[in-house]
């Protein structure tokens, strides 16, 4: 499923409307009859409906839906809360349509007493008064009913957006309806999957209204990453493969005080389906892993006072792909070993955790390199990699996702809740499962090791990824369903729930 700023689906609205020639109207009514179709699923011919009705196309859309459910015999109300002056083209069109059909329209551009009253003998408010056409902070008069519904306890159900949110990131500050199910009209708005912004939804779903995908994607190259993108993506594992068919890993990282990280990416890549992996750590830590981790193979890399210092024995030639930084540690020491890697390793390169730390002054480095690079940074991280905070991080992921991927040349993945995966090109993926139990120490050092033994698989590199990010949030979600809970999830738990997810999700093979 594809997502869009407003900008990027007014664009699409009008090509399909001009270069393919479909109607406003039936666009709208198309809209209508989906939202409609949603609603029903929700409701019975008991409740009581008011559709709150604003003067743009949201608004026009809330008429559709009104006279879809008047005409069913379902009790239907509007509350029309801007001036009969505001509604105008295919809106006013739906409006007469829905008025000859005998519909009830009241008119108040305020919290009316008559309106508080008709809300009160609701038992479902539809929110049409804006969609993405939002500019600012909603006005006084909208402002004091997206409040009375806030404070109504009603099932709220809103068309397209809940009023009052902005669609895209990097917004000013709002007050939103808080819907308890959304109906998203042709593409998803860029806010669902933003962090301040994303509960206003409630439960979402979308909805198809006739814009053609290859407009869509004219428009836009970012996604949301599903099942069904999981399961047409995955590669399948041929009769005749062999462990040097599933690709030669090496994981470096780890210190004497931190050998639990370098160990969970290890165990993460060898469940996932890495051919061979090798562990590149120093000699305590190799000790303290050897037993638990016997699928593994080691190399010491030189170390000082307990910290890598140095990997020049290692032969980066025979590596498909190299995962650095997972408990590497700060210590200046170990800054020269992330620059020695950067330039020897032959293959994809993923740098994580503290080696992003060391990174930070290297970055022009990455640009010379011939193989994918991968980052896989928290907000923190990359508030660091970008000297800004992590509320400007959080504020427009997307973009600093995309500049800064295009400017390095390389695949980011900027993790959190809702994961955004970009490539060189630009192209956006969000990841959006998983669950509170993730957010614990280790589960980004699973998440690497998950990355590295997919990259490695014959797929592209950016499917790889978001596939990786995919299975890493579905083994917690059905750990959580199953056996465990947001509290006592661990990062080794999520090593052990691959295989559940690798056999359901891949079980056609
Ligand atoms: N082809 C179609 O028909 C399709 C249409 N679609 C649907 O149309 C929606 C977009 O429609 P849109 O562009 O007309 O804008 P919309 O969201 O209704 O808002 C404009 C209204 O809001 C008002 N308003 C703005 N800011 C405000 C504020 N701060 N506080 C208060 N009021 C404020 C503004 O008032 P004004 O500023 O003009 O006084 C104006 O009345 C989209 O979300 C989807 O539902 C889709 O289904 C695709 C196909
Ligand atoms: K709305």
């Amino acid at each position: 499923m594809f997502i869009v700023t407003a900008e990027e689906m007014y664009g699409i609205d009008r090509e399909t409307m001009g270069s393919i020639g479909v109607d406003g109207k039936i666009l709208m009514e198309n809209a209508g009859r989906e939202v409609s179709r949603e609603i029903k699923k929700r409701i019975t011919k008991k409740d009581v409906i008011t559709v709150l009705v604003g003067g743009g196309n949201n608004g026009g859309d809330g008429f559709v839906v009104a006279r879809t459910l008047h005409v069913e015999g379902y009790s239907v109300k509007v509350v029309q809360v801007v001036g009969d002056e505001k509604i105008k083209g295919d809106a006013d069109y739906h409006k007469n349509l829905f008025l000859r059909c005998n519909g009830l329209i009241f008119y108040r551009d305020f919290i009316s007493d008559e309106v508080k009253h008709i809300i009160k003998d609701s038992t479902v408010i539809v929110d049409a008064m804006v969609g993405i056409g939002v500019r600012g902070k909603l006005k006084d008069s909208i402002l004091s009913i997206a409040q009375f519904v806030n404070e109504s306890n009603k099932q709220v159900i809103a068309i397209d957006i809940p009023s009052g949110l902005p669609a895209d990131e990097y917004h000013s500050e709002f007050y939103a309806v808080q819907a308890d199910t959304t109906v998203v009209i042709g593409a998803l708005k860029q806010s669902l999957f933003l962090q301040d912004t994303a509960s206003y939804y409630g439960e979402w779903m979308m909805v198809s209204i006739g814009f053609p995908f290859e407009v869509i994607h004219q428009y836009t190259d970012k996604q949301w990453w599903n099942i069904t993108d999981f399961q047409s993506s995955f590669p399948k594992r041929k009769e005749n493969s062999h462990k040097g068919t599933h690709g030669r890993g090496l994981v470096i990282g780890g210190n004497h005080l931190m050998p639990g990280s370098v160990m969970m990416t290890t165990r993460a890549a060898v469940r996932s389906g890495a051919g061979l992996t090798t562990t590149g750590t120093s000699k305590s830590v190799i000790s303290m892993m050897a037993s638990s981790c016997n699928e593994s193979m080691y190399i010491p890399i030189q170390e000082q006072e307990g910290y890598l210092s140095g990997a020049s024995e290692i032969d980066y030639s025979v590596y498909d792909a190299v995962a650095i930084g997972m408990g590497i540690g700060r210590k200046k020491v170990t800054q020269k070993l992330i620059q020695e890697t950067i330039t020897a390793a032959k293959g994809i390169l993923l740098v994580d955790a503290d080696g992003l730390y060391h990174l930070k002054d290297q970055l022009n480095e990455l640009k010379s390199r011939q193989k994918p690079t991968i980052l896989t940074p928290h907000p923190g991280e990359m508030a660091t990699l970008l000297d800004v905070t992590i509320s400007e991080i959080l504020q427009k992921p997307f973009s600093f996702s995309k500049e800064f991927a295009m400017e390095y040349g390389v695949y980011l993945v900027l993790k959190g809740k809702f994961t955004i995966i970009t490539s060189p090109t630009g192209r956006q993926v969000v990841e959006s499962g998983g669950n509170p139990g993730l957010a614990k120490g280790g589960s980004g050092d699973v998440l690497s090791g998950i990355i590295l033994a997919m990259v490695m698989q014959d797929q592209p590199i950016f499917e790889a990824i978001c596939n990786a990010c995919y299975l890493h949030s579905a083994s917690a979600d059905n750990l959580v369903k199953e056996k465990h809970s947001v509290y006592d999830l661990t990062a080794t738990d999520i090593i052990e729930g691959i295989p559940n997810v690798l056999r359901t999700l891949t079980s056609s093979e």
